[in-house]
């Protein structure tokens, strides 16, 4: 883990990027031996005090991306910077980033307290000075009673609290968090996101939540970062990312699996061969593309003006059905609510939405 409060020691500043908490420029990693980048021109910046949530296929950089924020790794060429200073070359225990790992790591011959002072201590900070701040620390996590145990008495979700007090008590300029509840059982791992969520809040402490949880994202973060291939696909609010992906890429990966080919017509309607479907204002795209809409959009309907449809495949999903249904210009994906369903190969009418249409290139 890699604590440390001050970037102070660090070389220069850019001016283009004083407003960002931290930023990324130009980021390629090359792991020695490897023909291609793992990290690939990465571009990427966070407001100050604010949640960004990376997300991405396994294996796309995400952890990559963590360490070379925290410093652990050096970048093959491009530039880190924390608050418009740039930290490149500032070693990680002088970087000011705190690191929270899937594992809580704490010390296990020192006391939830005593890790949590541990940064501090480091710092040269006297001990009674240190341990009030630490208890103070997990007081913010709800754990100011469990001070005196040590990690081996202390349940997953307790020790990754711990662990998450003893960043925070570094007074971070930048929290990374490389999958932190990845190993709690989901009724945790949400009580965690909410307890994330305030404590961040309440600090406003620049972070980056590193998940394949797309609902966990969706929940805590400002803004989502999508990665694929060492790239930076998209950077969107969550609800824009949702809405409005940039490329069928981004809107595959978010579960948006209805993509029925053709092209928008310069009077802004999508022509397809289902005819000439009228579209949201918010389309910019012209051209040949995909036209998108969200699986929880769709419904069935009665009325003249749905599209019809060959019901392909019914399954339940949870309390939702997921059904797949064959229209004359592809299949479109529908998750329905609760109620009566249709039967497979039952012609059907869809409703979509003319709100949550969406057209992006490919
Ligand atoms: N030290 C290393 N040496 C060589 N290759 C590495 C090294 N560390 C990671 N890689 C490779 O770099 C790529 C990105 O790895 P990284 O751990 O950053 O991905 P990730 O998105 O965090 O994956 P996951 O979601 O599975 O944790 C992978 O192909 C991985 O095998």
């Amino acid at each position: 883990m890699s604590t440390s409060s001050s970037s102070s020691s660090s070389s220069s500043s850019s001016s283009s990027s004083a407003a960002a908490g931290l930023r990324l420029e130009g980021i390629t990693v090359t792991y020695p031996g490897h023909r291609s980048p793992v990290l690939d021109g990465l571009d990427l910046e966070v407001a100050d005090g604010r949640l960004l949530a990376l997300l991405g296929p396994s294996g796309c950089g995400k952890t990559t991306t963590v360490q070379i924020a925290s410093g652990l790794l050096a970048p093959t060429s491009g530039a880190v910077y924390l608050r418009g200073t740039d930290v490149t070359r500032t070693p990680p225990e002088r970087r000011g980033a705190a690191v929270v790992f899937q594992q809580p790591m704490l010390l296990p011959h020192r006391t939830a307290l005593d890790n949590v002072a541990f940064p501090a201590r480091v710092r040269g900070r006297p001990r009674r000075a240190a341990r009030a701040s630490a208890l103070e620390h997990l007081r913010r996590v709800g754990l100011d009673a469990l001070a005196d145990r040590y990690p081996r008495q202390l349940s997953g979700g307790q020790a990754q609290r711990v662990a998450l007090a003893r960043a925070l008590a570094a007074e971070p300029a930048v929290l990374l968090l490389d999958e932190p509840f990845s190993a709690l059982d989901p009724g945790l791992r949400h009580t965690m996101r909410e307890l994330l969520t305030s404590v961040q809040r309440e600090w406003a402490v620049t972070t980056v939540l590193v998940t394949h949880d797309q609902s966990e994202a969706a929940a805590v973060a400002d803004t989502v970062a999508l990665l694929d291939h060492g790239r930076l696909l998209q950077q969107a609010r969550p609800a824009d990312l949702y809405a409005h992906p940039d490329s069928l890429a981004v809107a595959r990966f978010l579960g948006c699996a209805t993509a029925l080919p053709g092209s928008v017509t310069p009077h802004g309607r999508f022509a397809c061969p289902l005819g000439e479907l009228e579209l949201p204002g918010t389309v910019t795209h012209r051209g040949t593309g995909h036209l998108v809409i969200r699986p929880e959009a769709v419904r069935l309907d009665t009325g003249p003006d749905g599209v019809s449809a060959v019901v392909r495949s019914v399954r339940p999903e949870g309390p939702f059905t997921a059904l797949v249904a064959d229209t004359a210009a592809g299949p479109v994906h529908a998750l329905l609510p609760p109620g009566p369903q249709p039967a497979a190969s039952e012609r059907v009418r869809l409703h979509l939405p003319v709100a949550h249409r969406w057209v992006v290139a490919g």
